[in-house]
């Protein structure tokens, strides 16, 4: 297995390289030269393993035997023993048709340590068995920097920078990432937007002098490492609902904000998951719904909404959906990327714009939808939804068919989002770990958004 650039202009590289190279060096995002494809037998087989067995499955065919097969079983079973759930990512029965699939019972109660948790553990490996220097550079809306800080925390031989917006992150979000003490971390809160912290980053990626200078290396979900553990849920959730008799018609509702987390359900699709229906579910930062309804990509104004983490306008991973929408075409996504950079915008129409629908249905939430979903899941079910799931369970009630069985992934816990929970006057105990954050002191520094500034930051930290 080889990974190859959306923009073509990338010899192919083996796994391990096409982990540190994170952004492609000509700016395009890896993806695998070949989706492996998993027969109905294989499947069969696979519907009795446990979390890790299945995900040893599934990154076996990733990696092609470039970390051995007993090397790669102890990283994938050092990294889901932190989970606190035995399932790793159980689903819960709402109603005879209605699931949540729970990705939140990881160390940072966010979908994002299913796949941070092994990714900080396969940079360890790496850089011990190759002696490569490992400097992580990452943008966040408030979870991907807790659970990847989380992930390489006093790791010897890793550094990591994380940059989120300052105060556009719920208090927990931004305790988890602020209060961390070791050495090996550093916080900036940048004046400006997620957006803003994503561009910064991607920009100094893309200078491939600098990055190779410094050994920047990405956590987002930029690095093809993070799609791929985020593809193992969609199959761990299709066993247990196949183990139920539901595996028929099956859609997966996905809050939605850099197209990560729903492009790797649309991977697993892709390797012959029989997924019925992949529901797009984003908040009032509906780029992403007005591209799948009406087939234009154009960024709106920024909303700042109650389900911060997806308050994204450029969702990185749309690019590589681009490349499988266009029959892996590198020279046509490269010149669409070029169109978006000049003119603000991609528009698509005819049989195009009917695949787009065929692979994706779109639903943008409201806030105030948003919070009501909140109330009556938890008066109707006895269930507490955060703000982003909530989203999921708005889009997956407006967009549900018969006979179908609907799986929301719920991506955070609720405890991450208080301020919108008690908007709608539900209180909720703190599970312990958030609740000890707050006697801890923070370490930030807030700066603004400048490459400049960014840069200068990083020269004196790595
Ligand atoms: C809680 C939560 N839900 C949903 C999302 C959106 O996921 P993605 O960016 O993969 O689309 C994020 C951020 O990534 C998030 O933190
Ligand atoms: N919502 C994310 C934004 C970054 O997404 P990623 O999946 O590319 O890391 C966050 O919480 O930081």
């Amino acid at each position: 297995m080889k990974y190859i650039s959306t923009r073509g202009q990338v010899a192919p590289i083996g796994f391990i390289d096409a982990i540190l190279m994170g952004l492609a060096d000509d700016g395009g995002l890896l993806v695998p030269e070949q989706i492996p494809q998993v027969s109905a037998d294989t499947l069969a087989q696979w519907q009795q393993l446990t979390y890790s067995e299945l995900a040893l499955e599934i990154f076996s065919l990733y990696v092609n035997g470039e970390i051995p097969r007993e090397d790669l079983k102890k990283l994938v079973d050092d990294s889901y023993s932190t989970f606190r759930h035995e399932e790793v990512t159980p689903v819960h029965q709402l109603d005879g048709s209605r699931y949540v699939l729970e990705l939140f019972h990881g160390p940072t109660f966010a979908f994002k340590d299913v796949a941070l948790q092994f990714l900080g553990n396969l940079y360890a490996y790496v850089s011990r068995k190759t002696d490569s220097i490992i400097h992580i550079l990452g943008a966040t809306s408030g979870d991907t920097g807790a659970s990847a800080i989380e992930g390489v925390r006093g790791k010897e031989g890793i550094r990591i920078c994380i940059l989120h917006p300052h105060q556009k992150v719920s208090k927990v979000q931004e305790l988890q990432m602020t209060t961390v003490d070791d050495a090996n971390v550093l916080n900036l809160a940048v004046e400006g937007t997620f957006d803003d912290c994503q561009r910064i980053i991607k920009e100094l990626f893309a200078d491939v002098e600098f990055k190779h200078k410094y050994h920047l290396r990405a956590i987002n979900s930029i690095n093809i490492a993070r799609i791929l553990a985020q593809t193992v849920y969609y199959f761990y959730a299709y066993f247990q609902l196949a183990k139920q008799g539901q595996a028929n018609k099956i859609s997966f509702s996905v809050p939605t904000g850099n197209f990560g987390d729903i492009f790797a359900g649309y991977l697993a699709k892709k390797m012959g998951l029989p997924v019925h229906k992949l529901i797009l579910a984003t908040n009032e930062n509906n780029i992403l719904a007005r591209f799948v309804q009406e087939g234009v990509y154009q960024p709106g104004d920024f909303r700042g909404t109650y389900s911060p983490s997806m308050d994204i306008q450029v969702a990185s991973n749309f690019e590589r959906y681009m490349f499988y929408l266009y029959g892996e075409d590198a020279a046509k996504v490269t010149s669409l990327m070029a169109q978006f950079k000049a003119e603000g915008s991609i528009v698509i129409e005819g049989d195009v714009l009917k695949q787009v629908q065929a692979d994706f249905a779109a639903y943008s939430v409201e806030n105030e939808e948003c919070l009501n979903t909140i109330s009556d899941y938890h008066a109707k079910y006895q269930y507490l939804l955060d703000p982003h799931t909530a989203c999921g369970a708005a889009a997956s009630d407006r967009l549900a068919e018969d006979g179908e069985a609907a799986v929301v992934l719920s991506t955070a816990h609720p405890a991450k989002f208080d301020e919108a929970i008690r908007l709608r006057q539900i209180s909720q105990t703190y599970p312990e770990p958030i609740q000890a954050l707050f006697d801890k002191p923070q370490f930030q520094k807030v700066v603004g958004g400048t490459n400049e500034e960014i840069q200068k930051q990083l020269e004196s930290f790595f």
